[in-house]
């Protein structure tokens, strides 16, 4: 569990932030210049707030009004940053093996061996930093830090400066080190996708402040609760779950409350719950139920609060109980459709929009048995009960 209460100004930033998390990852996420990395580095101990404490399972490791200030190389806190600052004198293993010198003995429970081969770096032992490439460095990074055996992993921006691909393998990584070392983790990001995948609890900073706390499929989806980014970032995040494995086309189908979700790509096996990201800028609203149109997903439900801005409208859609969708839209089409809260309507957006690698489910053979026969008849009825 952990708890922050601090307060801290910095020139003209005021940082006041407040919250507290039992899940196993607590995400932050806001946009550039919030205060993430100030908060974690308050929590990480290489900042001193003004006022306030932060507790790690009911142990101070600040408190200013109690006089307490555990310093950082006692915290006992791995931190992960964007660039992986590996000694570029030591070899991998001996920058994991400097990792594991900060862990006490009788603390030291995790297991180099394990370590290397969760994160699959035992060819790169013998190399010095310079000659491994970013995704590599990151994951050596990500060993050095669980290999001091912390009681909290801080991640700020880890992925940032890798590309999808490197993404997609260090992802499933720090999901193992979630579920397999279980060490709590608080992780900075601007990826939605990664919070999503990563995080049960998600805290939204703005300007210093905590703007909202709770479950990312809630809080990212809603007008209210969603970060103030540019309007390419605005997302939502839908709960469905696989109701079909790939049709003849390669698609799958999701059961979602309020209709059917195709996905261009596996999703794992019937029933699996899956939360697939939607880019408000992705979203069409339509009054009618459309037909002969390109778009494979098609939910239904009703206008629930709209955000004017310029030329543009955020439309908020409630698709079942705590269950909604951003549309962005132009001002000009809604006041042609006459939308407002209370009006039913229907939402469209294209399965290529979706990005089906964010899901984890990456060897559609592992996960789907290939379908018997892939005519285009049963693929075409399949897309007829969508
Ligand atoms: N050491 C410092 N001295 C002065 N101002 C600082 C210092 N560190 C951070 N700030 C200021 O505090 C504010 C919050 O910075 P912070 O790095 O926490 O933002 P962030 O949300 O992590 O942004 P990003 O996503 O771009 O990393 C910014 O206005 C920044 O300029």
């Amino acid at each position: 569990m952990i708890e922050v209460d601090v307060k801290l100004k910095i020139g003209a930033f005021s940082l006041d932030i407040a919250f507290s998390n039992k899940a196993n990852v607590t995400a932050l996420f806001g946009r550039s210049g919030s205060g993430k990395s100030v908060t974690l580095n308050i929590i990480a101990g290489l900042m001193k707030p003004d006022s306030g404490y932060v507790r790690l399972d009911g142990e101070p490791l600040v408190d200013v009004e109690a006089g307490v200030f555990v310093p950082v190389s006692r915290r006992r806190i791995g931190l992960v940053f964007q660039e992986s600052n590996l000694f570029p004198h030591l070899t991998v293993k001996q920058n994991l093996l400097y990792g594991r010198w900060f862990a006490p003995r009788g603390a030291r429970r995790i297991d180099f061996d394990a370590v290397v081969e969760t994160l699959g770096i035992g060819q790169l032992l013998s190399r010095p930093p310079a000659r491994l490439s970013g995704g590599e460095k990151q994951r050596v990074a990500i060993g050095r830090a669980l290999l001091s055996c912390p009681r909290l992993l801080l991640f700020d921006e880890p992925l940032a400066s890798l590309d999808m691909e490197r993404k997609l393998e260090i992802m499933p990584l720090i999901e193992r080190i979630r579920d397999e070392f279980k060490v709590p983790i608080v992780y900075v990001s601007h990826a939605v996708e990664e919070v999503v995948r990563l995080a049960p609890c998600v805290v939204i900073i703005e300007s210093g402040r905590v703007k909202f706390i709770g479950d990312p499929a809630i809080v990212l989806s809603r007008l209210e609760s969603a970060p103030a980014e540019d309007r390419f970032e605005l997302s939502s995040v839908l709960t469905a779950r696989v109701d079909r494995e790939s049709n003849g086309y390669g698609l799958t189908a999701l059961k979602h409350p309020a209709g059917t979700i195709w996905l261009a790509g596996p999703a794992g096996p019937v029933g699996n719950e899956v939360r697939v990201v939607v880019k408000a800028t992705d979203v069409v609203l339509s009054l009618a139920r459309p037909e002969e149109i390109s778009s494979r997903s098609l939910l239904s439900g009703t206008v629930a609060n709209i955000k004017l801005d310029g030329p543009l409208a955020t439309v908020e859609i409630e698709l079942s109980e705590n269950n909604y969708l951003l549309s962005m839209i132009t001002k000009g089409a809604l006041e042609e459709l006459s939308l407002k809260p209370g009006s039913p309507v229907y939402a469209l957006f294209k399965s290529a929009a979706l990005d089906e690698r964010s899901l984890g489910v990456r060897k559609v053979e592992e996960m789907t048995a290939p379908p018997a026969k892939a005519d285009a008849g049963a693929a075409q009825a399949a897309f007829k009960d969508a």
